[in-house]
């Protein structure tokens, strides 16, 4: 080689270092549309950053897109001289939301819901990463195919970063081939239903391909997650499953379509095949999840049982059950209809006091929206209306202004939103500010109340349909950090999505 070019090539790393530190020092060369702040390197200060260790007062340095210190008490002011410091006082710094539960339908339903609407309203409510059920969207997400379809969808359109759970249905809970290609192709578990899912491309599963279902999981060390409800034969007063049962127009009509027995019946059959995920057991490795459940009574019980024999099992349950209870449910006013119901008030304490004792493990969403007109607002039927709570905006503030009379703590919060869904839904660096983190962060400010109301802005694609409009809460978001990316801050989003779709490998 000429010594010309040799020379210029021992000029290159200089070069590198150079355009380095030019990227550090001069911010505008990074600016990008992804963020509203134009810097890589940034500090973030607060007086209430939620670590795990304990609430600290100090900063949290970010570059790059990770966490690379956090510091407690002043040290970091001088470390931080030369650098752009963002001190939010008071409000609380902490992870943002992990939803493990958010149905995006998308593609295919996007008039109910969709990548961009979805992910917005997520930011605007300091959730930085969702997890897509793989049924509402149209095709469902039941095999590698359909995935590509996803992931392709949400291409450039997502504004927080967003997984994937695949379907595991009749068709392909026997081809374990067919399993293999959907877990490879990166979805972060499968999910089932055991009722009717009212989506006529999802089918339901019984015991029998949920355990098939749980030996190919158990490989790939990723969960099932159930909606364990079972139809069952329904006595006397609780023959309302048909038409002409009962008022439909009636709250509790509808609630005696869906009794706590069916969760129960449901749980006890899958508590059959979770002693198989054992240490030793022939699933073992996998790991069964059940969905938003609403009866703090037998069936909680029995998963409390199914634990502390060493199953490997967990639970969530969902704002809403939190925060309404059946004698406050208006007669005709389906924004309140979702599957398993809102049951009364004894049972939402009984819900709140195992949520704090950790038997329930924790929070997710079930943000189902559909299109306005499916929860036939005019008849006000609860028999035929689509059940499904449209929330995703405001999971925090509910979760907090319900939780208050509780005493809940930023802890607690963070334990339910963040930490224990990043480790069922396989999220290794999410879910704690900690160093080496991706830089995912929600500031807030609990004490802050606002109303639902037309001043207040609304992401969600159809606030009409949420059963929060009209409420008041405390906890507002200020701003929203998703890899470092300042993704939302005072009702402003950054202009592009550059959300990253999540895939398991
Ligand atoms: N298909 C669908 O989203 N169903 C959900 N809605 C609901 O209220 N419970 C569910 O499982
Ligand atoms: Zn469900
Ligand atoms: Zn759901």
């Amino acid at each position: 080689m000429e010594s010309g070019k040799l020379r210029l090539l021992a000029l290159l790393p200089i070069l590198a270092s150079f355009l380095l530190l030019y990227f550090d020092f001069f911010p505008l060369a990074y600016r990008t549309r992804c963020s509203l702040i134009p810097y890589r390197h940034y500090w973030i200060a607060s007086k209430r950053i939620v670590t795990p260790s304990a609430v600290i007062s100090g900063a949290v340095e970010v570059k790059g897109g990770k966490i690379i210190s956090v510091i407690e008490g002043d040290d970091w002011q001088g470390k931080a001289r030369s650098k752009q410091v963002y001190d939010y006082g008071e409000a609380v710094v902490m992870p943002g939301l992990i939803d493990v539960h958010a149905h995006l339908d998308d593609p295919g339903r996007t008039e109910w819901e969709g990548f961009p609407s979805g992910t917005r309203a997520a930011a605007a409510g300091g959730i930085t990463t969702l997890v897509d059920m793989p049924l509402n969207s149209y095709p469902s997400t039941v095999s590698e195919e359909t995935l590509k379809l996803k992931t392709n969808a949400a291409q450039g359109r997502i504004f927080v970063d967003v997984g994937f759970w695949g379907g595991l249905v009749p068709e392909n809970a026997f081809n374990a081939t067919a399993l293999e290609r959907l877990l490879d192709a990166g979805v972060l578990g499968l999910k089932s239903f055991m009722c009717p899912s009212g989506i006529n491309d999802f089918p339901m599963t019984n015991s029998t391909h949920i355990k098939e279902g749980l030996s190919v999981l158990a490989k790939y060390k990723r969960p099932l997650l159930v909606h364990a409800e079972v139809q069952q034969e329904l006595e006397g007063d609780d023959l309302a499953t048909t038409e002409g049962a009962g008022n439909p127009r009636s709250y509790s009509t509808y609630l005696k379509t869906r009794p706590p027995s069916m969760e129960e019946a449901a749980i006890k059959e899958l508590l059959t095949l979770t002693k198989e995920t054992r240490v030793g057991g022939s699933s073992e490795g996998a790991h069964l999840h059940i969905v938003h459940l609403a009866d703090s009574k037998s069936s909680l019980q029995l998963i409390k049982e199914a634990k502390s024999r060493g199953d490997s099992i967990t639970v969530e349950t969902c704002p809403h059950y939190l925060a309404f209870s059946a004698e406050e449910i208006p007669d005709g006013d389906t924004r309140y209809k979702c599957a398993p119901p809102i049951r009364d008030s004894h049972n939402k304490e009984k819900l709140w006091e195992a949520l704090i004792d950790g038997d329930i493990d924790m929070l997710s969403s079930d943000h189902s929206p559909s299109a306005p007109e499916l929860k036939l607002f005019d008849e006000g039927d609860f028999l035929k209306a689509w059940g499904g709570i449209s929330s995703l905006q405001f999971v925090l503030p509910v979760t907090w202004s319900y939780g208050l009379k509780h005493g809940i703590s930023l802890e607690q919060l963070v334990s339910w939103w963040s930490e224990k869904p990043a480790k069922l839904a396989g999220q290794d660096l999410k879910g704690a500010i900690v160093v080496g983190n991706y830089a995912d962060i929600a500031v807030w400010v609990p004490e802050a109340e606002f109303e639902l109301d037309d001043n207040h802005t609304v992401y969600l694609k159809h606030p009409s349909i949420s059963a929060y409009m009209g409420s008041k809460l405390s906890g507002k978001v200020l701003a929203t950090y998703v890899r470092g990316n300042l993704v939302y801050e005072q009702e402003k989003h950054a202009s592009v999505a550059c959300g990253v779709p999540i895939l398991a490998r």
